[in-house]
């Protein structure tokens, strides 16, 4: 279990992190999601030991491993926690199994509990056959097998990754994906892992922190985020495609369309592109739009008109040329209410 209360990190009067408290029990998967610069990379290095924490407490089951009331870090070496980079970071001057070796050797263990242990790593991400080879003479991908082989090898209860998969073509890093989730079932380890990728976070994720600006928007399971987004933020971060966010006034979309589903309210009404469709002619629920895009996707087609300026999107079956005007049908109620600030009304 990995518990963090009330963290926080300055650097230099700037704040990158603040308030975050939350809960990832024992061998659960946490994602760290957002934009750049929102404080993932920051939360990771606190978690290793590589950032000290300027407010709050860091625990790893019943340890704290920092807490910065008492100005106390432990040591990284000491956290039993793994932790693999976006660049592979390997020695170049050292095969592949002297790299997965090394933490061994760091950490003193016996020549024949190393050979085991290496073995088992390399084994596991499918590496033995390189095991001779140098950094060097091996693809990309397979480094980063060879860096999470490398992670794996002392058996830590804590797994951090920070974005390992963007160096990988769109290919590999379905395929790495998969990988990395039987890997973290395997060792039964707690994993943190950071991206900007909502489809790597909702495809491994037990558990997924959405973070803007230094603070979680929401902490729940994938599922959740996607039926019962906390705020605006994460209704259009989250979603493929993300649900449409139609301006609403005085409980009229658009400020002229009056509906009672929306109860008086000012701010967006969240409508998901599948909720949305398109009307043959012009009705008392629908609204006018000019064709942006059409999108096949999973033999049906995404289209994406502008409306007022805004950007709105239906899952829709149509067939043949896109009309020179789109009339988008409204569902009988917004599957969520924003007010202007982006806080859930209902
Ligand atoms: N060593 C540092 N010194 C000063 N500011 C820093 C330092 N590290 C991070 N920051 C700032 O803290 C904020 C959070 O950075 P962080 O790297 O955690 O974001 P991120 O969400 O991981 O972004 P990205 O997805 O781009 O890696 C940013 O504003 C960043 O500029």
């Amino acid at each position: 279990m990995i518990t963090l209360s009330h963290l926080g990190k300055t650097f230099g009067g700037a704040q990158a992190v603040s308030d975050i408290s939350l809960t990832v029990p024992e061998g659960a998967f946490l994602v760290l999601l957002g934009p750049s610069g929102c404080g993932k990379t920051t939360i990771l290095r606190m978690l290793a030991g590589l950032e000290h924490p300027t407010a709050g407490e860091i625990r790893f089951g019943d340890t704290a491993v920092a807490d910065a009331s008492r100005g106390y870090v432990m040591e990284p070496g000491s956290r039993n926690a793994g932790l693999v980079f976006q660049s592979y970071a390997l020695w170049p001057h050292m095969t592949v199994a002297g790299n997965v070796d090394w933490p061994l050797r760091v950490a003193n263990l016996g020549r024949e509990e190393r050979r085991a242990r290496a073995a088992e790593a390399m084994e596991m991400l499918g590496v033995a056959g390189l095991a001779a080879r140098y950094p060097g003479e091996i693809s990309g991908g397979q480094q980063q097998r060879v860096a999470i082989a490398r992670m794996i090898a002392p058996r830590p209860r804590v797994l951090l990754f920070d974005e390992p998969l963007s160096n990988l073509d769109a290919t590999l890093r379905v395929e790495m994906r998969t990988e990395l989730m039987r890997v973290h079932r395997a060792t039964g380890a707690t994993a943190v892992y950071v991206t900007h990728d909502q489809i790597e976070a909702m495809t491994m994720a037990t558990h997924v922190a959405v973070m803007n600006g230094g603070r979680i928007e929401q902490f729940d399971p994938p599922e959740r985020l996607l039926s019962d987004p906390a705020s605006a933020f994460v209704a259009r971060f989250i979603g493929t495609p993300p649900a449409n966010l139609i301006p609403v006034q005085a409980g009229a979309w658009f400020g002229r369309m009056p509906d009672p589903a929306l109860r008086g309210a000012t701010g967006h009404g969240m409508v998901r592109a599948e909720d949305l469709a398109l009307a043959d002619a012009p009705g008392p629920d629908t609204f006018a739009a000019q064709p942006v895009e059409v999108v096949p996707m999973a033999g049906r087609r995404l289209v994406t008109g502008l409306a007022e300026g805004q950007r709105v999107t239906a899952v829709t079956d149509l067939a043949g040329p896109v009309p020179s005007e789109l009339h988008f049908r409204l569902p009988p109620a917004p599957a969520a209410i924003f007010d202007p600030k982006g806080n859930r009304l209902s």
